[in-house]
């Protein structure tokens, strides 16, 4: 296994004050942000968080209206030219008349310490597929060559823009299997994903973004700490939103179809009251608050609004 070159300095990454509008939409509004090398840090936030558009600023493939971004030390241009950062983006087509093999050796030809293609294909999980044309690949396995793509120039820095999607169960564990390989060996990961699993088994570090700003930064379990109790789920027919908002312990009430998700600062009593009160309530559980429900709780519309969460910001950065 190759290991992240010596010749990289400084911080992973330094994003310090990013601002970036497209027209009127205002999609990262001042985000800092410092990745140390080795860390491995999950990019969490719903739909226009102003994720992507934060990755492209750091790949130097989207320039800031304000702020600055560094790799290593260096502006994002020199660095990936320099093979720092190998990058996985959400979109990026496979030139059609190539093969796998033929656009993995390719890239390779484009870097000075770059991976045997072999080893790259290998890593990815598709050495069968070398001599496949990149038209004829599912969308799973079209995913796997852009992280062969991603690997082949040995970067100390991987940028993964929602690598497992389109992914089916199996090549997601072989695909994270391979990135445990590459982590241990000592390098740095910033991935944007969907899967919270993802982010609570891999990630050293989660951020989370809403409205283009960070909100919360810390481990998975100082981002759950910060969504205080437990939730009581419940299979309950035509209940009363407003009713179960009244219960006493009960903080948040979410319905998914006939069932029931009530967060609870005190659990016991929220338990009692809806036990005594729907008669009829099957399916009871009363579980700790998971990475899911701290997002959804964190990036609510109910949710304080971001500037108001930049303290716990600090404070569950320091936890970690
Ligand atoms: N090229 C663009 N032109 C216009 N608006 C854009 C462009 N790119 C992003 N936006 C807008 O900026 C905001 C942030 O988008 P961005 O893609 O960064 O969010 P995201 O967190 O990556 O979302 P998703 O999870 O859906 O991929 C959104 O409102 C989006 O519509």
């Amino acid at each position: 296994m190759n290991t992240p070159t010596a010749t990289t300095t400084g911080m992973a990454v330094r994003l310090t004050g990013l601002v970036k509008s497209y027209g009127t939409v205002q999609a990262v509004r001042g985000v800092d942000l410092d990745i140390a090398p080795g860390e491995v840090v999950a990019l969490l936030g719903p739909n226009g968080a102003g994720k992507s558009t934060t990755i492209d600023m750091l790949l130097g493939l989207a320039r800031p209206d304000q702020g600055n971004v560094t790799v290593f030390d260096v502006e994002p241009h020199r660095a990936v030219a320099q093979g720092y950062v190998g990058a996985m983006l959400q979109s990026g087509t496979l030139l059609p008349d190539a093969t796998v093999g033929e656009l993995v050796e390719m890239f390779a030809a484009l870097h000075r310490d770059s991976l045997p293609v072999q080893e790259a294909l290998e890593q990815a999980g598709i050495a069968d597929l070398a001599q496949r044309p990149t038209a004829k690949l599912s969308g799973g396995q079209a995913q796997r060559v852009r992280f062969a793509l991603a690997v082949v120039p040995n970067p100390d820095l991987l940028v993964l823009d929602e690598p497992t999607v389109g992914m089916d169960v199996e090549s997601r564990r072989a695909f994270w299997a391979a990135m445990h390989k590459l982590t241990a060996a000592g390098r740095t990961v910033l991935f944007a994903t969907h899967y919270l699993d993802e982010a609570d088994s891999y990630a050293d570090r989660v951020v989370l973004m809403r409205g283009g700003r960070v909100i919360a930064d810390g481990t998975s379990a100082a981002i759950k700490s910060q969504v205080a109790g437990r939730s009581i789920t419940a299979t309950l027919p035509g209940a009363d939103r407003a009713r179960l908002a009244g219960l006493p312990g009960v903080t948040e009430v979410e319905t998914r179809g006939d069932q029931v998700v009530l967060r609870c600062k005190d659990s016991d009593a929220a338990l009692r009251s809806l036990l005594a009160t729907y008669t009829d309530a099957r399916d009871v559980e009363v579980r700790s608050v998971d990475l899911e429900d701290a997002v959804v709780a964190l990036t609510s519309d109910a949710a304080e609004p971001s500037g108001a969460l930049s303290q716990s910001t600090q404070d569950t950065r320091s936890l970690s």
